[in-house]
């Protein structure tokens, strides 16, 4: 790779604001339109510089020093302020003993019981559609995905609340995160606007639900098989001290708002994009009927659903929901042949690589077969990265493949689901990138 380019600058920022309103409104765009003008870009986020890292080589190299590189910078500052100190946001000084807390819940064993609640959520939420109906698929997804965190991760009988409001409220942490994190004074947050006062309410709302079931398992004592359980039984290396209610509190509202959003994402881009694509919806329907019949699928059957599975990385590559990370360097360090001082804060976006021709045979095209053994090896390593890499590797990565698979299997062993003309479907980039309203028609299979 030649590194010797001259570090870029994005063109266009603006006084006091730099490209913070580019950012806020056309992140995409903006991301995208930055091309060519380097494998690293400066741009101007109101008082601060970042540095965008564009070329795969480049990120790796973040990725694989989790010290140097730490979470921080303009998305893991303020998230961390705002949500606490859980496994995705935490400082990699107290990374790997909550890691090892919370790798447990994610253990195969705990896999296969999830992927029941997965089924049944699954075939409950079809089975309620009748034909010719048009389903809201971005809303139906969210319930699903909802639905399967709430009950893998743990019983909500307790909970007064019902599971709309709490996807609302999940839905205005998410909004409103974003635009914490980009938004360069904080004045302008504290200012008691109607958006401000919902994000406040939300975030309340998810205390007391967490708060809530934390203190019914703890007087219950029992382990259920889900994730809840799996965190009050975890002990650190002592063998006597585990997660605080505070602990667990962070771990939760980070598990949730990791892993609705983006799995909920995924599915939905992945029906949209099959209605587009009639010709993958069929493969996808004769791959169910021949490996499962009239089973409905199990956790045994997603690594020989080979189709649906590349159909959901490339609904990834096309759309990552975690579409822009964020660091902050700890200390002086070479990337590249640039030398970076401590605290500089650093940008990469999964979304600007995986549209990039240099990286992809035609990047704005949905062909799912590029994830076929013998053409992914073109694929350079470092370009592809939904889950990222390295020690902060997603941990629901399988849990959210797993699900994805079981989702679209459940559909397409019933469905056809056709999208509505007409109708444009656009991409919301907050926290995660996310569909807007995807109405599509469900038609019966015969
Ligand atoms: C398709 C679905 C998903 C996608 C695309 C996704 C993507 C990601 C990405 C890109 C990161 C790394 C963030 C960074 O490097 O700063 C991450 C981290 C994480 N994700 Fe996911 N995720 C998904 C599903 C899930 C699910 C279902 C869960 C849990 C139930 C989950 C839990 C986590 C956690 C705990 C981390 C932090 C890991 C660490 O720092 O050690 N994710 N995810």
């Amino acid at each position: 790779m030649d590194t010797s380019s001259e570090i870029g600058v994005a063109p266009g920022g603006l006084p006091l604001l730099g490209h913070a309103l580019q950012m806020l409104r056309h992140p995409l765009d903006f991301l995208t339109s930055l091309r060519g003008t380097g494998d690293v870009v400066k741009i101007r986020l109101g008082p601060e510089w970042a540095y965008l890292v564009r070329h795969p080589d480049l990120v790796k190299q973040v990725l694989a020093d989790a010290y140097t590189f730490d979470k921080g910078g303009i998305v893991f500052d303020k998230a961390r302020n705002i949500l606490g100190n859980g496994l995705a946001t935490c400082p990699a000084g107290d990374h790997l003993r909550q890691r090892r807390l919370l790798q447990p819940a994610f253990s195969r064993e705990r896999l296969i019981n999830y992927a029941v609640c997965m089924r049944d959520a699954a075939r409950t939420r079809v089975e309620s559609w009748h034909d010719g109906q048009v389903v809201e698929v971005d809303r139906e997804m969210g319930s699903l995905a909802l639905t399967v965190a709430t009950r893998t991760l743990f019983s909500m009988d307790s909970v007064a609340e019902s599971p709309e409001e709490i996807q609302a409220s999940i839905q205005t942490i998410l909004s409103g995160i974003y635009r914490r994190v980009i938004t360069p004074f904080e004045v302008v947050l504290r200012v008691p606007t109607r958006k401000n006062r919902e994000f406040d309410q939300a975030m309340a709302r998810m205390y007391s639900v967490i708060h809530q079931i934390t203190e019914d398992y703890r007087t219950a004592g029992i382990d259920r098989g889900d994730l809840l359980s799996a965190l009050l039984a975890a002990r650190d290396e002592d063998g006597t001290t585990g997660l605080t209610n505070r602990e667990i509190r962070d771990q939760i509202l980070a598990l949730f708002l990791a892993g609705i959003e983006t799995t909920a994402a995924a599915m939905t881009w992945s029906f949209h994009l099959m209605g587009h694509h009639p010709e993958v919806e069929a493969r996808l329907h004769a791959e169910v009927d021949t490996l499962l019949g009239d089973k409905p699928p199990g956790f045994e059957d997603v690594p020989k659903l080979t189709h649906a599975h590349r159909v959901i990385t490339e609904a990834l590559r096309l759309y990552p929901p975690l579409w822009l990370l964020t660091r902050r360097t700890t200390a002086e360090v070479k990337l590249g042949n640039h030398l970076l001082q401590p605290g500089t804060a650093i940008l990469f976006s999964s979304y600007a690589m995986h549209r990039d021709a240099t990286y992809f045979e035609h990047p704005e095209r949905f062909d799912p077969d590029r994830w076929l053994p013998e053409r992914a090896k073109a694929v350079p390593r470092g370009a592809m990265i939904p889950f990222s890499a390295g020690k902060r590797k997603c941990l629901g990565d399988t849990f959210g493949m797993t699900e994805a698979t079981i989702a679209l299997a459940t559909v397409a062993r019933r469905w056809r689901l056709r999208p509505v003309p007409g109708k444009r479907i656009s991409s919301i980039a907050r926290i995660t990138l996310a569909p807007g309203a995807v109405p599509m028609r469900v038609e019966r299979r015969s």
